[in-house]
């Protein structure tokens, strides 16, 4: 059986295998032409061959660099220099952070040393990292066609995403994304009737278990509400994850097996953060991280899982679109407003490798990032009483404690944009993310008075909004606060109106997000329903297990990493570690 790291195990032994084939080439010539070769100087020749030639070739790539950024007026992005070869203690170490960690951290102090752009070169391979707007702009919008998801990202996410939206490239991008794009440009009322249902069943389960006496892990009932409204969204087949109940406090003994369609739902949720966890962690271990998977492709286990449960419904829809169209039964190609994604997919494909790819990248895409955004705003409520009130007070004078949102409540409801928004600042559900040049390319440095930046063709940048979003430079001094008023404010005005691309939570240019407006209108009717049955919430980092509370030596560090009340993470999104813990009083029957 091959694996990723077989197929680099063995690309990489080519590589000596051709140096010892020329040495016994040289060995030859030397004595058909009556020259003898001692034989320590062939012991010598052969042991230093591979690391003599491995240094000639990252030399003859510098001196490459060097030639090509100074005929263009252009120097090479610094360098991170760790201590070990190759920056194998950098990479370990950011492996490790990865782990253990504040998100951030290993690089922000490489950001502190080097600047806002550098370059974290993992085993002598480029690999340049920017927290700097105009740079970010340039890959995503200014010079699009020049930055592209690539193959060094494919390959780490092909055994989970397939080839979908959000990793491919060019055509098969462009056709993606005009696959998908109608489903969310439409006026689909509808989608507010699922939210409406399973926000019902999700606040039921909470008050049930809030009025035992318990507190709730939000984040779990917030994954369940979304699991299950994506499910319904895209396969009009819901799974059901809020049927399995609530978990309790780690230390409440609890004799509840699950069965039937609550475990389905159990195990799929599971093994999708799984195998997402894999794919996050392999583009960290530099180009050898196949050599990590030598003897199996790690998310072998977890995708079986996630697609015993995805096949049968790919499978139910194609027959049902096979039905219609023997029984002469054409199917209207415009969307309608009941459709599911699905239902419109099957109508451009019936491949079910395709349905399948296309499925689980919306999926990645669409529900742990509003999940994880959702469970930070409440984070933020419950620590913030003041800006649960003032919210409270907007939610219950534009819409009242029981009225369903509309659309245009959800427009007008200013306060709300502000505090989705700035969670959204603090914690963006994609942190970290990376684009691959094509072609070389020079970015203008950020200090004018010196040359512009050298990015050699083919070479990972990676960028994160996360650390761009909390930079006191671009966002004033109270940057690592929580403060919604700064989208509504003179703050707004002075840092984010002249320099829109420091806030970039949903990407930007022709690769924007495709669920912008789905994400928010989901969120903010979530939210609307939350405030209008819960008058006050607490955390209560109690119930959960010590080793997902903050670590205490955190408390040493620097901003809001000394005083966060929750674990953050992430691996392809951000999410609360051991899940946010928190209990919420109901508000009074007036408004219940
Ligand atoms: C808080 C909620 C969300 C956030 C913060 C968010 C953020 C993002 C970001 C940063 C990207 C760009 C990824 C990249 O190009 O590398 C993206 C892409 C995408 N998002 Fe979202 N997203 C959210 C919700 C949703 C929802 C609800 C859906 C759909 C149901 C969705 C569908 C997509 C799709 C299809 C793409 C791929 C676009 C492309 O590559 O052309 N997103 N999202």
């Amino acid at each position: 059986m091959s694996t990723p790291g077989i197929v680099l195990a063995a690309r990489l032994a080519l590589f000596p295998v051709s140096f010892y084939l020329l040495i016994i080439s040289v060995v030859r010539f030397a004595s058909k032409s009556g020259v003898s070769i001692p034989t320590w100087l062939l012991v010598l020749g052969i042991g230093a061959c591979l690391p003599a030639g491995f240094a000639l070739r990252i030399f003859l790539k510098d001196v490459a660099a060097k030639r090509k950024a100074a005929a263009i007026g252009a120097r090479p992005v610094v360098a991170m220099k760790g201590e070990r070869f190759g920056n194998i203690d950098r990479m370990l170490q950011l492996l490790e952070f990865f782990k253990t960690g504040y998100p951030g951290d290993g690089v922000t102090d490489a950001v502190d040393q080097l600047g806002p752009t550098f370059n974290f070169r993992v085993m002598y391979e480029d690999l340049i990292f920017t927290t700097e707007p105009q740079h970010i702009k340039t890959m995503l919008a200014t010079d699009f066609e020049n930055y592209v998801k690539g193959n060094k990202f494919r390959s780490a996410v092909l055994t989970v995403l397939g080839t979908g939206v959000f990793n491919s490239d060019g055509d098969m991008w462009k056709f993606h994304r005009s696959m998908t794009r109608p489903f969310f440009s439409h006026d689909r009322i509808a989608h507010f009737n699922i939210f409406d249902r399973h926000s019902e069943d999700a606040i039921k389960l909470m008050k049930q278990r809030l009025r035992a006496g318990y507190p709730i892990d939000f984040q779990d009932v917030i994954s369940r509400f979304t699991l299950d409204s994506a499910t319904e969204f895209l396969f009009g087949n819901c799974v059901h994850s809020l049927s399995a109940g609530l978990p309790y406090p780690y230390n409440v003994p609890s004799t509840e097996i699950r069965t039937g369609k609550a475990k389905i739902a159990e195990d799929f949720a599971g093994a999708f953060a799984q195998a997402q966890l894999i794919i996050a962690e392999r583009p960290r271990k530099g180009w050898i991280w196949p050599l990590f998977e030598l003897i199996g492709d790690k998310t072998a286990e977890p995708m079986e899982v996630v697609n015993q449960y995805i096949e049968p419904i790919l499978r139910e829809a194609v027959d049902k679109h096979t039905k219609m169209t023997m029984n002469g039964d054409k199917q209207k190609y415009e969307l309608t407003d009941d459709d599911t994604l699905l239902d419109h997919l099957v109508r451009f494909t019936t491949d079910p490798v395709v349905l399948k790819d296309e499925i689980l990248n919306i999926m990645i895409a669409g529900r742990d990032t509003t999940a994880g955004t959702l469970t930070f705003v409440v984070y933020f409520l419950a620590t913030h009483p003041q800006v649960l009130a003032r919210l409270r007070e907007e939610i219950l004078t534009k819409i009242g404690p029981t009225n369903r949102p509309t659309y245009d409540d959800i427009r007008e409801m200013k306060y709300l944009r502000a505090v989705i928004n700035e969670t959204l600042r603090l914690f963006p559900a994609v942190p970290f993310n990376v684009r691959e040049s094509v072609n070389a390319a020079t970015w203008p440095s950020t200090y004018p008075a010196e040359k512009p930046f050298y990015i050699p063709a083919k070479t990972s940048v990676s960028y994160s909004v996360f650390l761009m979003h909390r930079r006191k430079d671009l966002w004033g001094p109270d940057a690592e606060d929580f403060d919604p008023d700064r989208f509504l404010d003179e703050r707004l005005h002075k840092y984010l109106t002249p320099k829109p691309f420091i806030f970039l939570p949903f990407n930007a240019g022709p690769r924007i997000c495709l669920g912008q407006q789905f994400a928010y209108n989901e969120m903010s009717f979530m939210i609307i329903r939350l405030l209008q049955n819960f008058s006050s919430m607490t955390l209560a980092p109690e119930a959960q297990s010590p080793e997902t509370r903050p670590p205490a030596a955190w408390a040493s560090g620097e901003g809001r990493k000394a005083t966060e009340k929750f674990y953050p993470k992430m691996h392809l999104t951000m999410y609360a570690y051991g899940g946010l813990w928190v209990r919420m009083t109901e508000a009074d029957n007036e408004i219940a």
